[in-house]
Parts: structure tokens; C-alpha cells; sequence
């Protein structure tokens, strides 16, 4: 299925043959139309017959599709919703995680249109709603897969991209996955779309896209919709409020619940497991788990953003052992998009994550969900841990619980979640705080992203509805700042009545009443001048302070205005004057439109590079790519004329000839190189043995105490060579250098104008030493005052003595 794929009948002038056959399939498409029709009305939706996809009245195009994606039997939420869904009823659906609900509302979509006989000129006909973006985008891969024998076009609108670029595509598409904040933009924005022919609408985690964040945005867009039109509603924690049906008009709607009488809400294949953790020793025992569990796909979840990037950037930098990947938010949108798909990916890798994946996403192969922060309340928990075993594969889950959070086990018991206390092993727990704090200290950006961290997660909780799970007075504060490597609890401020849901769903409200683009998980921004700031956020506000660096810059990007990712919508929709971005670099590139945007070309050896793209931009600031693009390196000899040959010039032939047998010449090379090395080996020989010789001549003049005199000599000579310092005192030279019991204090005291000389390295333990010490010895007996010559190797040619005297 492609977009546009119907436009192909455009295509020339139609000879006889082609009418004809044309009408004849065209009767033929309608003679099994009318067949599959009869068949659905004939349809025994309780029959237990039902067990694949086989048994269900379906197109033949929708059967080739499931076929070539591997679909035979169906899962029981696909059992009964699709044959309701096929009488053209609206469904509330909810059955467990991974247990396949998006097929569930793709195949009746598929089928409807087909039934409907839908063409382009037709317009829109189905619109599916996702609440985020990375499964609005999985969705549309599934229909894409099943949907490929199909006619019709589809297409995804999530933002990421401008308005009008979309806006153009929109009138041709029959099959609409969508954001409700971007979609909802399109409806008022874009002229000629027109969705009055809408046959179905489908709300996939309908209950998170019913909830608050969205719910003004939702209504704005029901609004536009027909009445008269199929509605499937699918989560797998359902809400039935009869407002939010109301609000939807769904008629008579078929409540489908598969697992309702289940014993669990979650998956069976799914372990489930909590340990109690102070808020301390929170990162040190995710930090142990990862090093435990090297060879696994795990997803860790944090509640903010802030808290994603400070826990990926500090664990990136002590290199666990296993990939890292970060997820929020307010990535940008291809960011978002290429961590999704390289962690899907991934055998064995480490996301950590925001509630932006927690629902739907359907991550192959995960072994491990953890939940590093307590979810707000059971159904989030639910939709976290499902992101393992999916289907029919096996998962485990752990459950991070501060002391004072205990009260979210009953949370669960009641949603009928299963869970077990564990215990992590007294042998894995390793401290990693003086790591963390060295590292704050070393790179004030961490340092800030810490503090910006510590600060949204205590005002997350603090702002949590559940008071009694969360109880914010109870945490100890310095403990959790010491254990995140910062030097001090940075002060907070908090504004009575904030809740959480609203900080967190503010970017939606803002999108929906007309300034904001749709996120998920991160934190929602508010008006500058409603919102309390602390210190920190204001110091990491400031544009012209020097100690953020634009590394720093990016690890806060969800700060900055010019962040034209998920800002980008912001502008288009707003309407306000562009910042020139990559898109912009890369349209100006494909359009000519360069005096725009003028990329910039760099000279690189004999090459040009054009940097027209963001990506381009970064090779900058990599030696490593930059060498993918420069000239192979030649090296070049100079002869005693000065001028250069390549290494390995290449002979003329003729002369190679003349010059004699190539065996003779051979012989006569091999010869010549074996007498050089004999030659050289003696040379190199004899240089240990005078090396040798030499370092014993000197440790018996120091024996004899002949050193200082030696000394005094150099000295001397160094005096004569220097008359302004003879002139103010011959001896000062002398008389500075330390003696062996100042040294100690010469180097603790930092030294004066020099910084000190570090100790050489002490890396064995050799006979010098005893000697050093007997002399040592001896000296303190005879009062004498020797200076010590430090004689550890630290050259090659010293390296290569004591090589060669371990070896005699
Ligand atoms: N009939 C089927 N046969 C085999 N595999 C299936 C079938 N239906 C779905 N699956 C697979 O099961 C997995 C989970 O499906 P899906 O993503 O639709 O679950 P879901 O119920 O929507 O989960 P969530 O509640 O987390 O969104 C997917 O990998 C999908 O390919």
C-alpha cells in the first residue's frame, strides 16, 4: 500500500481490451463485496469455531496480507473483537498487554474500507489515534505490513515535520494514523481537508488519550468528525466512564474483555518482582543490576526527562558494560525515532526511558522492565511491565520501592497484579557515589543535569496525587543529592495546588488550546512567569553564563527555545518566524534555494565537504569520520637532493631487467639487510654493556659520597654559564635544591612557581631499592647529608638498560 498507489489509472489513454477486462474485474470485485457482506451479516460471533484468521469473512487482499506477515491464529482479544468489529459495532476494548489489540482494530479498518469499495476520490476514510508518537508509528508499520495487497493509501501524521509539507499529502490519504494534538492542528489549519466521509475512528490506549492531557484536544476533534461513523475504542486498562462515551458518541458500544475473569492483569509469562531500596541507594542498585546483567535488553523507568538524561549520562560515562540508550519526550522527533528503532533492534542493550515508551510500544525480545521511580498509580505499572513478555515470550519485572512508597503494593493488589519481594544480594551492592561525585566535580554539566535531576524528582513527588504512597516530607533529601554525586540538596520551591498529571500533561493542554506540540513524559512547560523557579533553573537559564557549555546546553536541550525539533511544531503553529534549522539546510540543498541557507564546504586534503545537514555538522567535530572522507595518506621519502618519492616507487621493467636475475638480486638484498642487523646488534650490544657499566660506576661514586662533590661541580659549571644569577648569589642554585627531608615537604606544599614534580611511578620492586636503603642506612649513621639522584627509567634507552641487565 502506498500513497497515491490509485493514481496509476491516470496513466495514458485506456485501449478496448483494458475497458473491458477493467469492467469485468471491476464486476468481480463486486460480486465478492456482496459476498463477504452476506457472510459478515451471516457471521456467528459467539461461534467457538472461531480460532484463525481463516474463519473469519475477509478480503483476499487482507488474507494475503496477514499471511505474508505470519499471522494464522488469532489471540482472544482478536477472537472476539474482530468479529463484532466486522458487524460494523463500536467497541470499548481492553484486554492484557502484548496480547494483540492492534490487530484488532487494523483488520476491521481494512475490511470496512473494502467493504465500502473505497477509492482516493473518496477521501478520508479511517483515522487512528495514538497518544504518542512512537506508536502512532508502530501502528502505521503494522498496517503497512497486513495492509500491502490493499489499494489504498496511508499515512502518518505525528508532527516532526512542517505543517505544510504534511498538509499537502493529507487530501490524498484514506487511511490516517495521527497525534491527537497534530492531527487536531490539520483539522483547523489545513484548507480542503475534509473529513466528512469518515467511516471508523479508532482510539488505540484510548484511556490515556481520554485522559486529561488530551482531553480538550479530543473533543475539538470528535468535534469535526461525523456522527454517523464505527468507533473502536482499545487499552489494556479500560476505563468505562460513561462521560468519556458520551463524549465520544459511541452507540450501544460492545464492551470486549477478554481477561476480565483473569486471575491477573498482567501477562502470565511475566515475572514480577519489588525490592525496597532507600532513595540513596536507588542508582548504585540499578547501577549493580546492569553490571549483573550484562547480556540482556532491559528498560529502566524514570519519571522526568531530567532524570533520563542525568542517570544515561553519568552510567554512560562509568561504562557499565552494555549499550546505553536514553528515550524522552523532548528528544527530537528523529532522535526519538532512531533510539526506538536501534533498541528494537539491539540483542543486548540498556534504555532508559520515560513513560513515552510505557504504552503500547512493542520493543522485541526485552528481558527485564525495571522501574526505578514508582509509577503514579497501578495502571501506568501495568502498561511499563507490559513492554515484556509480549505474546506469547517470557519476561521479568522489578519494582523499585522506597521505604515510604510500601502503600503502592496495595495500589496493585487491587488491579489484581501479582507481585513477590526480593532482596538484592549483599555481594552485588557496590557504592558507586565517590565515582558520581568525582564525576560532578570534573564536568559541571553533569554536575547541573544532576541538580535539575534531583529537582524533578522530588517535585514529582510532591506533586503526586497519591499522598499516601507518595509522602514527600519522609525523604531524606541530603541523602539522595550525596547519592546523585552533588555536593548539597539544591533548594526547591514548590507552588501550592501543582499536581503532576497537570505539569506533565501541560504541553498537551497548551497544544489543544493552540501553543505547544503533543509529548509524552516529559515535563510540560509553563509560563515563565507562573512558574516558580529555584536558583539552579535560573542559573541554568541564563544565555551568557560561561560555565554551561553547549554540550551542556544539549544534555538540557528541553530548555531551549532554539531546539528546533518538537519546538519546530511550535513555530508552524504559531506561526512565528523560523529559526533556520537542519530542514531548512537540507530544503535550501534540494531546492537551490541557497541564499537561504548557504551550507558550508570544508577543504579536506583534495576534497570538498559540503555541510548541509545536522549530521554533516557533527562529522566536524569527529577526527575519526572526518578521515572517512580525506585522501588516502601517502608517505613519502626525500633523497639527499631533497626530493620526494613515494615509499615504494615503482621500477621501470626494462631497468629492473638490466640490473641482473631477480633470484641473484634477491640473494644480494637478503645479504646486504642480515649483515646491517648483525651489525647494528652488535652496536646495541655493546651500548647495554657501557649502559650497564656506566650505572655501576655510578652507584659506587655515590657509595663513596663523591655525589655532592659532583654536584657541586655542575653547579658550578652551570654558574659560569648563567652571569646574572652568579651576580646576585653562586650558591642560590645550590641552596634551592631540596634536601632529602625537604623533599617531602617541598612536594606536599604544592612547590613554589613550578607545579611539583610528580613521584615517578613505582611499578616493581628492585634491588636498588635495598641498596638505596642500606645507604640510606649508612648516611644517617655518619651524619653525612647526601642528595638522593632518582634513577628510575623513564626513557627508552633507560627502559632498555634495565631490560637488558634483568635479563644477564
Ligand atoms: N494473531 C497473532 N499471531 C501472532 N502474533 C501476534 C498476533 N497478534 C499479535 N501478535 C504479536 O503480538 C505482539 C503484541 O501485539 P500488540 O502490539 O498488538 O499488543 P497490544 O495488545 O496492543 O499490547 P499493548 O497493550 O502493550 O499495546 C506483537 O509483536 C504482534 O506482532
Amino acid at each position: 500500500m502506498a500513497p497515491g498507489a490509485k493514481s496509476a489509472a491516470a496513466r495514458g489513454k485506456p485501449s478496448k481490451a483494458n475497458t473491458e477486462a477493467r469492467s469485468l474485474k471491476r464486476k468481480r470485485d463486486q460480486d465478492d463485496v456482496e459476498k463477504l457482506r452476506k457472510a459478515v451479516d451471516e457471521l456467528d460471533i459467539k461461534s467457538p469455531d472461531i480460532k484463525s484468521f481463516t474463519d473469519l469473512p475477509l478480503c483476499s487482499a487482507t488474507f494475503a496480507g496477514l499471511r505474508a506477515s505470519h499471522f494464522e491464529t488469532l489471540t482472544d482479544v482478536q477472537k472476539v473483537a474482530i468479529p463484532l468489529a466486522l458487524k460494523g459495532k463500536d467497541i470499548l476494548g481492553a484486554a492484557k498487554t502484548g496480547s494483540g489489540k492492534t490487530l484488532a482494530f487494523l483488520v476491521p479498518v481494512l475490511e470496512a474500507l473494502y467493504r465500502a469499495q473505497w477509492t482516493e476520490l473518496d477521501g478520508l476514510g479511517a483515522l487512528i489515534i495514538s497518544p504518542t508518537r512512537e506508536l502512532a508509528v508502530q501502528i502505521f508499520e503494522v498496517l503497512r505490513k497486513i495492509g500491502r495487497k490493499h489499494t489504498f493509501s496511508a499515512g502518518l501524521v505525528i508532527g516532526g515535520k512542517s505543517l505544510l509539507e504534511e498538509a499537502e499529502r493529507l487530501g490524498r490519504m484514506n487511511i490516517l494514523v495521527c497525534t491527537p494534538g497534530r492531527m487536531l492542528q490539520h483539522l483547523d489549519q489545513t484548507a480542503g481537508f475534509d473529513v466528512n466521509n469518515l467511516q471508523i475512528l479508532v482510539l488505540d490506549e484510548a484511556d490515556r488519550i481520554m485522559d486529561m492531557g488530551f482531553q480538550s484536544a479530543v473533543d475539538a476533534l470528535v468535534d469535526h468528525l461525523p456522527k454517523d461513523r464505527q468507533t473502536l475504542l482499545f487499552s489494556a486498562t479500560q476505563s468505562k466512564r460513561v462521560s468519556d462515551l458520551a463524549r465520544l458518541s459511541l452507540k450501544d458500544p460492545e464492551y470486549v474483555s477478554v481477561h476480565e475473569e483473569a486471575t491477573s492483569a498482567t501477562p502470565i509469562n511475566l515475572q514480577q518482582h519489588y525490592i525496597v531500596v532507600p532513595l540513596a541507594e536507588k542508582l548504585e542498585t540499578l547501577w549493580g543490576f546492569l553490571r549483573a546483567n550484562l547480556k540482556s535488553k532491559i528498560i529502566v523507568f524514570l519519571s522526568s526527562g531530567k532524570q533520563v538524561r542525568f542517570v544515561y549520562e553519568s552510567f554512560k560515562r562509568m561504562q557499565p558494560g552494555i549499550s546505553l540508550l536514553h528515550l524522552h519526550g523532548r528528544q527530537k522527533q528523529l532522535a526519538r525515532l532512531e533510539v526506538t528503532s536501534r533498541f528494537g533492534a539491539a540483542k543486548f542493550a540498556c534504555l532508559f526511558a520515560t513513560d513515552v515508551v510505557a504504552r503500547g510500544v512493542d520493543f522485541p525480545a526485552v528481558d527485564w522492565v525495571i522501574q526505578a521511580d514508582c509509577p503514579e498509580d497501578a495502571d501506568t505499572y501495568i502498561h511499563r511491565v507490559g513492554r515484556t513478555a509480549r505474546y506469547e515470550s517470557k519476561g521479568k519485572a522489578v519494582l523499585f520501592l522506597e521505604p515510604t512508597e510500601l502503600a503502592f503494593l496495595k495500589r496493585l493488589a487491587h488491579k489484581k497484579v501479582p507481585i513477590q519481594k526480593v532482596n538484592v544480594k549483599e555481594t552485588k551492592k557496590k557504592s558507586i557515589t565517590d565515582q558520581l561525585q568525582s564525576l560532578c566535580f570534573q564536568s559541571p554539566d553533569l554536575k547541573y543535569l544532576g541538580q535539575k535531576a534531583f529537582i524533578s524528582y522530588t517535585r514529582s513527588i510532591h506533586l503526586q496525587k497519591d499522598k499516601e504512597v507518595f509522602k514527600f516530607k519522609k525523604l531524606d533529601l541530603d541523602a539522595l543529592a550525596a547519592s546523585m554525586g552533588l555536593a548539597g540538596a539544591p533548594q526547591i520551591k514548590f507552588q501550592k495546588g501543582e499536581d503532576v498529571k497537570r505539569l506533565k500533561n501541560a504541553s498537551r493542554e497548551a497544544m489543544s488550546s493552540g501553543s505547544e506540540s503533543d509529548h509524552e513524559g516529559g515535563e510540560g512547560k509553563k509560563s515563565k512567569k507562573d512558574e516558580v523557579r529555584t536558583k539552579y533553573q535560573k542559573m541554568a537559564e541564563r544565555q551568557n553564563q560561561d560555565v554551561l557549555s553547549s554540550h551542556y546546553r544539549k544534555l538540557l536541550g528541553d530548555d531551549d527555545e532554539n531546539n528546533n525539533g518538537e519546538e519546530v511544531d511550535e513555530q508552524d503553529f504559531l506561526a512565528v518566524k523560523r529559526v533556520l534549522g537542519d530542514d531548512d539546510l537540507d530544503k535550501a540543498a534540494e531546492d537551490g534555494t541557497k541564499d537561504q541557507a548557504m551550507p558550508k564546504v570544508i577543504q579536506l586534503g583534495k576534497s570538498e565537504l559540503v555541510i548541509d545537514s545536522n549530521r554533516r555538522e557533527k562529522l566536524l567535530k569527529s577526527k575519526k569520520k572526518l578521515l572517512k572522507f580525506m585522501d588516502k595518506p601517502t608517505k613519502l621519502v626525500f633523497d639527499d637532493d631533497g626530493n620526494a618519492h613515494s615509499l615504494y616507487e615503482l621500477q621501470d621493467e626494462d631497468d629492473f631487467k638490466q640490473e641482473g636475475p631477480a633470484a641473484r638480486l634477491r640473494e644480494e638484498f637478503v645479504e646486504t639487510e642480515a649483515t646491517k642487523v648483525r651489525e647494528a646488534d652488535v652496536e646495541d650490544k655493546q651500548a647495554a654493556k657501557d649502559r650497564r657499566r656506566e650505572k655501576r660506576d655510578r652507584a659506587k661514586a655515590r657509595e663513596r659520597g663523591e655525589e655532592l662533590a659532583q654536584l657541586e661541580q655542575q653547579t658550578a659549571r652551570l654558574g659560569d654559564s648563567d652571569e646574572d644569577e652568579m651576580d646576585e648569589d653562586p650558591l642560590a642554585l645550590l641552596r634551592s635544591l631540596p634536601m632529602p627531608d625537604d623533599r617531602d615537604k617541598v612536594d606536599s606544599d604544592g612547590g613554589d612557581d613550578e607545579p611539583p614534580k610528580k613521584k615517578a611511578k613505582k611499578w616493581f620492586q628492585d634491588d636498588s631499592d635495598d641498596e638505596r636503603a642500606q645507604l640510606a642506612a649508612k648516611n644517617k649513621k655518619s651524619g653525612k647529608k647526601v642528595i638522593e639522584m632518582d634513577h628510575e627509567p623513564d626513557n627508552l634507552q633507560d627502559l632498555e638498560a634495565l631490560a637488558a641487565g634483568l635479563l644477564d
